[in-house]
Parts: structure tokens; C-alpha cells; sequence
């Protein structure tokens, strides 16, 4: 039996969701919260769960249910990753937003971390790119370091609209034209909406091989669908184990009682702490293979909870900034201010119970005390030594933190820690009475870039943007 079905297996690899440094009896009561604050929300954490049941129950949280009803789809992949594995020497995946850090993310955190400098025959699979913005020097920089009749692009996007992505998209069609001819076909591969937007019908048009996002299924919540399967699979990354550790954290997250429910709990303190102003969310992982993580949530978080209405119409200006950081190198440039900064963030830790490989530091200069210590530990230890003393010293300093615990970097614990942060951002959305799951505020900057471009039917907004007051050349120095 796979390992990943084994309950105990299962339970050793279950994520630790630890809330101590939230409590006051940690970080002290004026800063910390109690047992009774969570139990005065109970009516609200209550409404919050029926409508998250209510909600899967209508189909309006599809993405949940990701990690269950994928069986077909997983094969299809499967076989598509193995023939892919078998031509191609690089992958690229044309994204953006949603559509690009989910895998990114999850290649960073499973796959080797200078996965594509490896010889082939070590690695997973081909070479693994995500070109996730239009600067002009990444994307002429990329077509530097690949052969075009070897590498296969990945075009992703929810809504086949986006502009980058398209962009991305046409430059690679015409080029792939260009260097191989009629069967540049084959190099492309579309992830998309099965009806909106362009790209579903310029695939079928064009006879690209197709993977669909469920209609439920947001950008941001799209990393256990095809858009992040298939470059996993691609690059050897196991992603029936994915999907089993989603599907393990699922059904922890069932659970009404936010005692005993990892996701409610982590939502309730963060909104308790929005609730006193700590406007800003950090995420701190203490592993490298986890920095995109922190990106990923970032979009999660901010994008989610990002809010100018309520659910009832009323103005709320929701939302709490993410910030990314990374354990130790951060340690040396933001923690300073976390400990002596405004009273105004939550840290995440992300943390790492045995990393999948050790380094010893030798015993060399044993005559300079200074830094003798070190000599006999090995890397993980003082990398797990200081994850403990920045959360010590936070909470020294009456910091709030979580610290969330992967027993190892695996593809069920990874799984696990998606379904744990997608739960916990919905329910905080449900907890604000704002709606998670749409992005209102990215349509002004759209639309007056296709403004800008000539896009047909955006004549208005052209008329808008050149009426704007001109600059004051005295503002710029
Ligand atoms: O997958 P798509 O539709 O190309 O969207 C990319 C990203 O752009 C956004 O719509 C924001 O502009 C995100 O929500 C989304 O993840």
C-alpha cells in the first residue's frame, strides 16, 4: 500500500497548527487573547461554518473539493506528464497571479532547489520555468536558455483573458511557428475555463492538448486542479500523495469546533487581531523549499480578504497586508522591526520538523570560543535553534505569532498545508462578511490597460485617462 494511505503514516505527517504565542498567557493580556474572546465569537464562528457547509453543499467552494473527485483528470494528467517527461527537456508554465505561484510553490517546496541545474537523468523530469510577468528582458532572457523544438509551454489562465498571459501566449505561438514549423502543436498545452474567455477557443481551434478548471474554481484556489497537477507531474512530483494530504487536512477542517479545527482556529485569532488593528500578516518560513509558499499566500490572503464592501454593502476597507520573509536570512533584515516596530503584524512561522537532508558544521577553529559552539551541530539544529529563539524573542517582545509545523517537506504535508491556508482564508472571508473569492479592485488597472493599448470597446476609458489632470512638473524632481 502507498505510504500516504497508512493512517499512521498519515497521523505522523499531520501538520501542527501551534497558537501559543497568540494566548495571553504568553505573550501577555494586553496583547494577547484568551479562551473567552474565541468562546464570545461562538454565534459568529457558528453562522461561519454553516455558511461554509451551506456554501460547499450549493457548489459555491468547489475547490474543496479538489482533493476527492479527480480520479479521471489525475490520470489524464499522469499519462500526458509521462509522455511529456519522455520528449521535452524544458516546461514552461505561461501564468500569472493564481495561474503561477501555486506551481511554483509546490516545485520549489518538493523538487530539488536547483532542480534544473541537475543532469537530466537526476532530475524529476524536463527543466521547469514559470514566466510569470512581461518584462521584456525575462522573457528575452528565457528563450536564451531553451531550445524551442524541446520545450513545451504551458499557457494557464482561469479566465483566458488576462493580458500578460496572452501576450506571453502570442509571442511563444508566432515563435514556435517560426523555429519548428507545423508542429509547433504539439508544444502547447492550454489550462483554461471550459467556455469563458479566448483561450478555451483558440485551443480547440488550434488542437491543443486541454486541461480544464472547474467553473468553482478561482485562480487563487486552482493549485489542486490541473493548473498546478500538471507541471507537478511533470517534473516527478507526486500528486496522488498532493491530493491525499488535502483530502487529510479537509476533513480536520470539517469540524465545527474551532478548537479542534486547525483552519478556524488560525482565521478566529488572525480576525481577532484585525479586530485590534494588526493590519499586517506575515509569513516566515524557516525552509527555502518554502519561500513561493509565502508568495502564494500573499495573493491568498490579500486578494481574498482585500475587500472595500461587505457582504451587506457597507463600506469595511477589510483586509490585512501579507508580508513575505524567510528564516534565518530575514532574521537579518526585518526582525529587527517585528520585535520593536509597531504593535500592528501577526507572524506566521513556518517550520520544518526534520529537513530532508543534514549538513554538519565541523569542529574546526576550536581555540575561538566565539564560534567553536557551532563546530558538532549540524545546520538543521541551528536553523530549528533559531526558528525557536525569533519566536522567543517575539514573544519576549509581546509579539503575536503562529507557528505552523511540517513533520518533513513531503507531498502530503504539502497538500496539507494548501487545503489548511485556503480553508483558513475562506473562513476569515466568511468571519468579515466580505466575499473571498472575487477581486473587484484588480478591474480598474485592466481596464485602463487595454485603455492605453487600443483595446476595441475601451474608447471611454481612453477619454477618462487622457482627461486626467496633467502632471505637476514641480512634484518631480
Ligand atoms: O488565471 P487568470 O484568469 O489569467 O488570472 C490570473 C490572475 O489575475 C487575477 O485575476 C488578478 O488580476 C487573479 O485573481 C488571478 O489569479
Amino acid at each position: 500500500m502507498t505510504r500516504y494511505r497508512h493512517p499512521q503514516w498519515q497521523e505522523q505527517m499531520k501538520i501542527q497548527v501551534d497558537y501559543n504565542n497568540m494566548m495571553a498567557d504568553y505573550v501577555g493580556k494586553e496583547e494577547g487573547f484568551t479562551r473567552q474572546h474565541i468562546e464570545a465569537l461562538a454565534d459568529q464562528i457558528q453562522g461561519a461554518h454553516k455558511n461554509m457547509v451551506e456554501k460547499r453543499a450549493a457548489g459555491g467552494m468547489d475547490w474543496r473539493n479538489l482533493p476527492f473527485h479527480q480520479e479521471e483528470v489525475v490520470q489524464q494528467i499522469l499519462k500526458t506528464a509521462e509522455e511529456l517527461r519522455n520528449r521535452c527537456d524544458a516546461f514552461v508554465v505561461l501564468g500569472i497571479g493564481g495561474s503561477a505561484l501555486g506551481p511554483l510553490a509546490v516545485q520549489t517546496a518538493l523538487n530539488h532547489l536547483h532542480y534544473n541545474e541537475l543532469p537530466a537523468d537526476k532530475r524529476g523530469g524536463p527543466r521547469f520555468y514559470v514566466l510569470d510577468n512581461v518584462d521584456p528582458e525575462r522573457v528575452a532572457a528565457l528563450f536564451d536558455v531553451i531550445d524551442p523544438a524541446q520545450t513545451v509551454f504551458n499557457v494557464i489562465s482561469k479566465s483566458g483573458s488576462t493580458a500578460e498571459t496572452m501576450a506571453q501566449f502570442m509571442i511563444v505561438y508566432q515563435m514556435l511557428r517560426e523555429k519548428i514549423g507545423s508542429g509547433y502543436v504539439a508544444q502547447i498545452i492550454a489550462t483554461t475555463d471550459a467556455e469563458k474567455g479566448n483561450l478555451i477557443n483558440i485551443a480547440r481551434d488550434e488542437g491543443y492538448t486541454t486541461f480544464i478548471i472547474p467553473a468553482g474554481v478561482g485562480g487563487r484556489y486552482s493549485e489542486l486542479s490541473p493548473v498546478g497537477l500538471l507541471p507537478a507531474a511533470v517534473c516527478g512530483i507526486d500528486i496522488r500523495e498532493l491530493l491525499a494530504g488535502a483530502a487529510y487536512m479537509d476533513r480536520l477542517c470539517e469540524q465545527a469546533d474551532v478548537f479542534a479545527n486547525p483552519a478556524y482556529m488560525l482565521a478566529v485569532l488572525q480576525y481577532l487581531a484585525m479586530g485590534r488593528g494588526k493590519n499586517i500578516s506575515v509569513m516566515m518560513p524557516y525552509a527555502d523549499s518554502l519561500k513561493y509558499f509565502a508568495d502564494w499566500y500573499a495573493q491568498l490572503w490579500a486578494e481574498s480578504l482585500g475587500k472595500r464592501l461587505s457582504l451587506s454593502g457597507e463600506e469595511v476597507f477589510a483586509g490585512q497586508t501579507p508580508v513575505k520573509a524567510l528564516g534565518t536570512t530575514d532574521q537579518h533584515s526585518q526582525v529587527q522591526l517585528y520585535t520593536e516596530g509597531p504593535f500592528d503584524k501577526v507572524v506566521t512561522f513556518l517550520g520544518v520538523g526534520r529537513y530532508r537532508t543534514e549538513v554538519n558544521i565541523p569542529r574546526v577553529f576550536e581555540n575561538v570560543p566565539g564560534i567553536a559552539f557551532l563546530g558538532g551541530h549540524t545546520l538543521g539544529e541551528l536553523i530549528t535553534a533559531e526558528q525557536l529563539a525569533t519566536e522567543y524573542a517575539l514573544m519576549k517582545a509581546r509579539r503575536l505569532s503562529f507557528t505552523i509545523t511540517l513533520p518533513e517537506i513531503n507531498a502530503f504535508t504539502v497538500g496539507q498545508l494548501i487545503q489548511l491556508l485556503e480553508i483558513q482564508t475562506a473562513f476569515a472571508g466568511e468571519l468579515l462578511n466580505i466575499n473571498a473569492f472575487d477581486q473587484p479592485g484588480v478591474e480598474e488597472g485592466k481596464n485602463a490597460t487595454y485603455a492605453l493599448l487600443g483595446r476595441p470597446g475601451y474608447e471611454a476609458k481612453k477619454q477618462e485617462l487622457a482627461s486626467r489632470p496633467p502632471k505637476n512638473p514641480a512634484y518631480i524632481i
